[in-house]
């Protein structure tokens, strides 16, 4: 089909004969490598040089068979016979006088002689001056890249290699196209179009993106309401569920102690048969007479009546549970929460820890204890070490030369092992800002409680945490950042203690957690901690100028002088009586934590017992528990000799009560034995919190 116009040109036998046989094709390809031109064939010598041998000029082979039987072996024909311009559709090298067929795509009609430059166009060409030759076809192999003009000509396409086309409307056709490409965009490609104009359909995908995104950026906060009040739904859900479950258990407990309880109450007064025979509903009637069949009437008396009073009790729950349904969420909440599971324990001891950086000492021969079940206040001007302490509890040692030991629940160990039951409300925000208050206190919790804990217990630890810090009004706000203003200031940092108070520590720890608070929120926040200790967790806050009320909310007060030294430290009701031994008064309307602060930095004045000065504080301290005195305090001891006075002040420690020590020492015990549970707390992986994070 390809070469019917050839046929028409040329008979077929001629073409046969003329077209180049393997050898031939062998040489011309050898010769495309290098840059020399094309290798000379054998009919193009000096001796011999047929009119075949010029560009786009081609011969005659008398040898028909070569062309059937052609192989490695069989030379280059001789060719001098019916010499004639190539083929159109074929190329014809200089050198050699056969003809190859031009490759698809490619556009080799015949050349034409351009009488300016005498050159056959368009392929460039001499033919040989004074000779009576004309143009032939193409003179060498069509390819894309070196020989632009015998290729198909952009905007055109070459069905055939003698036939070029333009390129219609609407349609686009590369360099060497053998049929038109349609365009996606109608209107993107004109007539003899290379390629599609893809500009303008690019400009409106784009500007359509952009107004897809403005909606989704604009609507996002819809979105988001939407899908909190979803899943604010399913929270009450989940907790109405764990609260019936919970009360369900609680039921049939009660039902199974009612069943026991009168199974006794049966079998005790099974020695008096009569009374059996006069039961209430009279439908069994022990049989006084006959040994073995009253046994077994009795029995099945006792198991009838046991049954009755069950179901009536049952009954009884029902009618219960009618006046639950009625209840609010905090009620569902505060009921549940009755049954759940108690903390483990965490008690952090001191023993004459001392932590350095080079020579500068940051804190002092600390020696004490924050207990679980206590709240303890750290005090003491800025820069004494109130930070450093917090990192001492929190185990955060490493830079520090460290001597002395802490110990956890009574053996020395590393605080970072207990980790995910210790919680940390640094001073600064920890907030997600684009979420809720609810969504920040959900992801925390889903990230650091317990992976085998159910969604309904998370759920319920949530609602608790939410009622105790008062959060329940701002629930669903979004919590705001800088550019988008939120909750109050207030709230954000009530927000940040929840945040740690859904992971049920066991040791709390907060940096400044009531500054920026006003009085009544300070109260409020005291009181949620309280009610954490209330589970005996370890709560111990760096707190600046306390109001009276707030500091007698706290258990426990540590007083920190510069470099780290403990001025004080034991229950707050014991405070004002320990200094007043050392003759220390609290003026009247001074707040007593702030006004220790102020004899520490010597700006309020006061007459010491004895030679001391507040200076002393620290070394009066460690007199008075009898712990060592380090050596380079020694100085001051002899400067104060007030030895006598300082065993007489009251003693500050904690009397406890025996009941109390032993309860205290089992409990440690407890912990101790509990020490691998507290540390397999297994919380989800940083790809499930991911994809919580992803999913909030
Ligand atoms: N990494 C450190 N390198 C050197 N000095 C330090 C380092 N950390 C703390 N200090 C110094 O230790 C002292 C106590 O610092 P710390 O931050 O514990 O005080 P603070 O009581 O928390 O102060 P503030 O109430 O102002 O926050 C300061 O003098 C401080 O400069």
């Amino acid at each position: 089909m390809l070469l019917q116009p050839v046929y028409e040109y040329l008979p077929r036998g001629r073409l046969v004969a003329m077209m180049c046989r393997k050898a031939e094709i062998e040489l011309y390809l050898s010769s495309l490598g290098s840059k020399s031109s094309v290798r000379i064939s054998r009919n193009c010598n000096q001796f011999s040089w047929a009119p075949g041998c010029q560009s786009g000029w081609a011969c005659s082979t008398q040898d028909t068979n070569s062309f059937a039987n052609n192989s490695f072996e069989n030379p280059v024909p001789s060719r001098a016979e019916n010499c004639r311009p190539c083929c159109p559709g074929f190329f014809c090298p200089r050198g050699l006088t056969c003809m190859m067929p031009c490759p698809l795509g490619a556009y080799c009609p015949l050349g034409t002689l351009n009488k300016t430059t005498n050159l056959c166009d368009p392929y460039s060409y001499q033919i040989t001056p004074g000779s009576n030759q004309t143009c032939g076809s193409a003179d060498t192999w069509a390819d894309v890249i070196t020989t632009n003009d015998v290729f198909c000509t952009p905007g055109h396409h070459c069905p055939t290699t003698t036939q070029k086309l333009n390129c219609s409307k609407g349609s686009y056709c590369r360099k060497g196209a053998t049929g038109e490409n349609k365009c996606r965009w109608k209107g993107g490609c004109k007539e003899n179009s290379e390629k599609e104009e893809i500009a303008l359909f690019g400009g409106i995908l784009i500007v359509v993106l952009i107004v897809i995104l403005l909606l989704v950026y604009n609507c996002s906060d819809q979105f988001i309401a939407v899908r909190a009040k979803i899943l604010s739904k399913s929270r009450k859900k989940a907790a109405k569920i764990a609260q019936e479950s919970a009360t369900a258990r609680k039921r049939w407990k009660l039902a199974k102690e009612l069943v026991l309880r009168h199974e006794m109450e049966m079998y005790e007064s099974s020695d008096a048969p009569e009374e059996l025979a006069t039961s209430s509903d009279g439908i069994l009637h022990a049989d006084k007479g006959n040994g073995k069949r009253s046994k077994n009437r009795r029995k099945l008396n006792v198991r009838t009546e046991r049954f009755r009073r069950a179901y009536s009790q049952i009954d009884k729950e029902r009618a219960l549970q009618l006046d639950k349904d009625k209840l609010t969420l905090a009620g569902i909440v505060s009921r549940a929460a009755e049954n759940r599971p108690q903390r483990p324990m965490l008690e952090v001891a001191f023993k004459a820890l001392t932590l350095s950086i080079g020579k500068k000492k940051l804190l002092q021969c600390v020696t004490g204890k924050l207990s679980p079940g206590r709240i303890t206040a750290i005090m003491g001007p800025s820069g004494a070490g109130k930070t450093t302490f917090l990192n001492a509890v929190l185990g955060k040692t490493s830079g520090y030369k460290k001597d002395g030991l802490v110990l956890v629940n009574g053996k020395s160990g590393s605080m970072q092992s207990y980790k995910k039951i210790i919680g940390f409300v640094p001073q600064d925000d920890i907030v997600h800002g684009n979420l809720t208050v609810e969504e920040n206190l959900w992801f925390s919790g889903r990230c650091r409680l317990s992976k085998s804990m159910s969604k309904a217990d998370k759920v319920l630890i949530l609602e608790r945490v939410i009622g105790s810090l008062g959060l329940q009004e701002i629930r669903n706000s979004l919590v705001g950042t800088v550019e988008k203003r939120g909750i109050s200031g207030g709230q954000r940092k009530r927000v940040n203690v929840g945040i740690e108070m859904v992971m049920e520590p066991s040791l709390l720890i907060l940096d400044e957690p009531t500054t920026g608070l006003d009085s009544a929120s300070s109260q409020q926040l005291l009181r949620a901690l309280r009610h954490e200790a209330s589970q005996g967790v370890n709560v111990c806050a760096v707190i600046h100028q306390p109001s009276y009320t707030l500091f007698s909310m706290f258990d426990d007060f540590v007083l920190l002088a510069r470099g780290g030294l403990i001025a004080y430290h034991g229950p707050v009701s014991e405070v004002e009586n320990y200094f007043s031994g050392l003759g220390i008064k609290v003026p009247d309307r001074e707040n007593p934590p702030d006004y220790y602060i102020d004899i520490l930095e010597g700006i309020a004045k006061t007459k010491m017992s004895g030679h001391a000065t507040p200076k002393h504080l620290p070394l009066l301290w460690i007199l008075h528990n009898g712990y060592d005195v380090p050596e380079d305090m020694r100085k001051d001891l002899e400067e104060i000799n007030m030895m006598h006075e300082l065993y007489t002040v009251g003693s500050i420690t904690r009397e406890l009560s025996s009941v109390e020590q032993t309860e205290s020492k089992h409990s440690v015990h407890q912990n101790v034995s509990q020490r691998n549970d507290l540390l397999n707390r297994k919380t989800p992986g940083v790809l499930a919190q991911y994809r919580y994070y992803l999913g909030r």
